[in-house]
C-alpha cells in the first residue's frame, strides 16, 4: 500500500501521483456504496498491481474542497492581473483576494505584462506593491520576457498545490508556458480534446510544476460573494482584521460605528483608503443582495 495524490479523474479512473510515477487507479466499490466521491487533489491510499490496475482503498481527511473546480486540499491561489492590455483593475483584484481569503486559501498577487508598459505606470504599479506588501500579501511583479520574474513566481509553487485566478486575457496561460514549456496549457485545446465546450467543462488536473502541483482549469469561475455574510467580509481584509481589537464595539463592521478603528486607521493612512472603499463597495453589493430562498 502507498500514499498519492490524485492529480486527474476522467471516465470513471483515477490517476495517482506517487514517488514521479502516475498509476491509473479505480476505487473501491464500496465508494459507491457509501456515495464517497473521491476528487482530484484528494491524497490516498492506494495499491496497484502494475501502473494501469491500481485501486484507492482510502481518502485522507481533507483541508479544503471546490465545487467549481471540483478539486481538494489546495494551498494557495495565484491571482494574476495584468498592468495593462487589460489595465490593472485593483477593485477586482480586492474582489478575488476576499474570495480567496473567504476560503481560507493563501493568496499570491502577480502583476503581469510589466514589460508593456511606460515608466508613469511602471511607478503606479510599485505603489500598489506597496500597499498589498504592507498587508503581508506576496507580491510579484512579472513578465514572461523577464526570466527572474518567471523564478520568483517558481519558487512560491514548489511543494505546495495551487490554483491561478484573474480575468480573461491577463496572461496565465502565458506565465504557467513560460514557466514550463512542456505544458503547453491552452484551456481551449483540452476542451477540444474531450469533445467539450469551454465553458461547460468541469474537468481538473493537476500538473507536476516547479516542484509543485497546479491546477490547469483558472480557479473562481464566478467571481459572486454567494452566501458571504458581512461579519465574514470584514474577516477578509487582514489589515481590518488586525486592529478590530481596538474598535470600541465588539463585532464592529467598521461603517457607521463610533471609535472604529479601521476608519481611525484610514485617517492616519496606516490602512489603504483605497482598500477601504473597495471594502464599501463590497458592503453595499452584499447588503443589496436578494435573499434567496
Ligand atoms: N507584453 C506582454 N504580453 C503578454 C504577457 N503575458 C501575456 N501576454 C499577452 O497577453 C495575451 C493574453 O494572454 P493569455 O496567456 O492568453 O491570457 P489568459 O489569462 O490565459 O487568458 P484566458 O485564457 O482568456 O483566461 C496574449 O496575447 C499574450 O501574448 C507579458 O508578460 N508581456
Ligand atoms: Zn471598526
Amino acid at each position: 500500500m502507498a500514499t498519492g495524490k490524485i492529480i486527474k479523474a476522467l471516465s470513471g479512473f483515477y490517476y495517482v501521483f506517487h514517488e514521479g510515477a502516475v498509476y491509473q487507479c479505480r476505487g473501491r466499490g464500496l465508494f459507491r456504496k457509501k456515495k464517497i466521491t473521491p476528487l482530484v487533489g484528494d491524497l490516498v491510499e492506494f495499491q496497484a498491481e502494475t501502473m494501469k490496475e491500481g485501486y484507492i482503498l482510502s481518502i485522507q481527511d481533507r483541508k479544503n474542497e471546490f465545487v467549481r473546480p471540483p478539486i481538494a486540499n489546495v494551498d494557495q491561489a495565484l491571482i494574476v492581473t495584468s498592468a495593462t492590455n487589460p489595465d490593472f483593475n485593483p477593485l477586482l483584484l480586492d474582489r478575488f483576494l476576499v474570495l480567496i481569503e473567504a476560503k481560507r486559501l493563501e493568496p499570491v498577487i502577480v502583476i503581469s505584462k510589466m514589460d508593456h508598459i511606460d515608466k508613469s505606470v511602471a511607478v503606479k504599479m510599485e505603489d500598489y506593491r506597496k500597499i498589498y506588501e504592507e498587508i503581508g500579501y506576496e507580491v510579484i511583479l512579472a513578465s514572461v520576457y523577464e526570466k527572474n520574474t518567471l523564478d520568483q513566481i517558481k519558487s512560491q509553487l514548489a511543494n505546495r498545490t495551487t490554483v491561478i485566478a484573474g480575468q480573461s486575457g491577463v496572461g496565465k496561460s502565458s506565465l504557467l508556458n513560460s514557466i514550463d514549456p512542456r505544458l503547453n496549457i491552452d484551456t481551449d485545446e483540452i476542451s477540444k480534446s474531450l469533445g467539450r465546450g469551454k465553458h461547460t467543462t468541469r474537468h481538473v488536473e493537476l500538473y507536476e510544476m516547479a516542484g509543485g502541483l497546479v491546477a490547469d482549469t483558472p480557479g473562481f469561475s464566478s467571481l459572486e460573494f454567494g452566501d458571504l455574510q458581512l461579519e465574514e467580509l470584514s474577516e477578509c481584509f487582514p489589515e481590518f482584521v488586525q486592529v478590530q481589537d481596538q474598535c470600541k464595539f465588539r463585532g464592529c463592521l467598521h461603517f457607521k460605528e463610533p471609535k472604529c478603528a479601521v476608519k481611525q486607521g484610514v485617517d492616519n493612512e496606516t490602512i489603504s483608503k483605497l482598500r477601504y472603499e473597495h471594502y464599501m463597495h463590497f458592503v453595499q453589493e452584499i447588503q443589496n443582495r436578494k435573499p434567496r430562498y
